[in-house]
């Protein structure tokens, strides 16, 4: 397949056309009589209309047919996506999930839509306020289907194959160790290359940002050109056996067919539109003296709440790195947290727990829920005379952190049979080093 192009920026006004169509965008207005080529205009709106400059989020569509021309939705089954938090009594263990199972193609066809498992979550699409995490696992192409999120944005985060997602806004091929946001109402379609697997960090109601840098300056963590947008890519395609536009809508999925791909948009413009991030790309900031910093340093995106300073959900990455502090205890220390985290590992180690954590697996150490290094970890920490290190090398380790309490639903905590029910004996073996009699 030929090279992708992209356009570079973070929430950029962006402008692309077709190379087939040129001139396809109206040339100063947004809705002239006729449009260039025939095309219908059709907006679409990612914040109230009214929305302050800074937030508002709106992009332009120069479309073959309108998304409007198709028969009704109907009921989608699909048992593993869902919003219903109740399912199961709450957990507040610490719980640690094995490498989430991905059927063979000839066992159990899924698509990245019918591959979808929510693992936890918190909040409702309804009052659009809320997360949720699931895990994709698949094996299969979507062929002559979409998928459209009513409830909110998606962050996917591969971790085994590559997705080549094909949008209304043009083709985005992702790779692990890239991630990338497709938000609330965009078309999209996912090719995949064998077994598939990957996280998903939903969120109802706002859009990711990047973090503040405060005290850093002008640059540093995940810098904005950085971020990748699709150029314009259409196809005119009927198809009379019928084209599936699956929607997800207040937690459950609706089907609503159409005769044409709706990816037959020519020409865009506007500031929301999907886009892709390289994880090598985030300019790591981190202690050089002593002591260890919080890992909101490691933060490459934020969907904020109403209360400054605390996140719906971060998205925050533990890349390779060097460790430098004199006189300190380097790895993570023992916490408590009014926060949930949720971690998962793209690929290689982490740095607190050498075993156990896999590559395709996750953790989940909810509010207030004591979490740390494991025993080895600890007194290896202790004891190793202290050098300039390199961790986390080859690895990519992510945490989604919410101030939303987390419920697991009956897949995580069972059906999904991955859950490491010797988690917590990592810490068993944690003995006391108190000597009174010495300091
Ligand atoms: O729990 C974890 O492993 C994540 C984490 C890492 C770190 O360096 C400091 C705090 C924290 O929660
Ligand atoms: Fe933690």
């Amino acid at each position: 397949m030929a090279e992708l192009k992209y356009m570079p920026g973070f929430g950029n006004e962006f402008s692309s056309e077709d190379p087939r169509c040129p001139g396809a965008l109206p040339e100063g207005q947004n809705n002239p009589q006729v449009c260039p080529y025939g095309l219908y205009a059709e907006q679409l709106s990612g914040s109230a209309f009214t929305c302050p400059r800074s937030s508002n989020k709106r992009s332009w569509l120069y479309r073959i047919l309108p998304s409007v021309r198709h028969k009704p939705f109907q009921a989608f089954e699909q048992k593993n996506l869902t919003q219903n938090w109740d399912e199961v009594e709450p957990d507040p263990n610490q719980l640690r999930w094995k490498p989430f199972e991905i059927p063979r193609a000839d066992e159990k066809k899924l698509d990245f839509v019918t591959g979808l498992h929510t693992l936890c979550g918190a909040g409702d699409a309804r009052s659009r306020n809320g997360i949720a995490i699931h895990i994709y696992t698949c094996n299969t192409s979507m062929i002559n289907r979409c998928f459209y999120n009513s409830d909110g944005d998606f962050l996917i985060v591969p971790q085994q194959g590559n997705l080549l997602i094909l949008t209304e806004f043009g083709k985005i091929l992702v790779e692990p160790n890239e991630i990338c946001v497709i938000q609330q109402g965009m078309r999209f379609s996912v090719e995949v290359f064998g077994e598939t697997r990957g996280y998903v960090l939903e969120v109802y109601g706002v859009h990711f940002e990047l973090p503040d840098l405060g005290p850093i300056g002008a640059n540093g963590l995940a810098n904005p050109r950085d971020f990748l947008t699709p150029v314009a890519w259409y196809e005119e395609r009927t198809v009379p056996s019928g084209y599936s536009v699956i929607s997800k809508y207040q937690g459950k999925l609706f089907v609503a067919l159409q005769d044409f791909s709706p990816f037959n948009v020519v020409a865009w413009h506007g500031n929301y539109a999907p886009y892709k991030y390289n994880l090598d790309n985030f300019m790591v900031i981190n202690c050089v003296a002593f002591d260890h910093a919080d890992p909101s340093i490691f933060t490459v995106l934020t969907a904020k709440s109403m209360r400054p300073g605390v996140a719906i959900a971060d998205f925050v990455i533990f890349p390779p790195r060097w460790v430098v502090g004199n006189n300190t205890f380097r790895p993570p220390y023992y916490h408590r947290n009014c926060m949930s985290e949720f971690m998962g590992l793209i690929k290689g180690h982490y740095e607190a727990k050498e075993e156990g954590f896999q590559p395709g697996g996750s953790s989940l150490h909810s509010a207030m829920t004591p979490h740390g290094p494991d025993m080895e970890c600890f007194e290896k920490a202790s004891t190793v005379k202290l050098e300039p290190e390199r961790v986390a090398e080859g690895a990519m380790a992510f945490m989604f952190e919410s101030s939303l309490s987390m419920a697991v639903t009956k897949w995580g905590l069972q059906t999904s049979n991955r859950l490491d029910k010797d988690y917590y004996r990592c810490w068993e073996p944690l003995k006391s080093h108190f000597h009174p009699d010495q300091k």
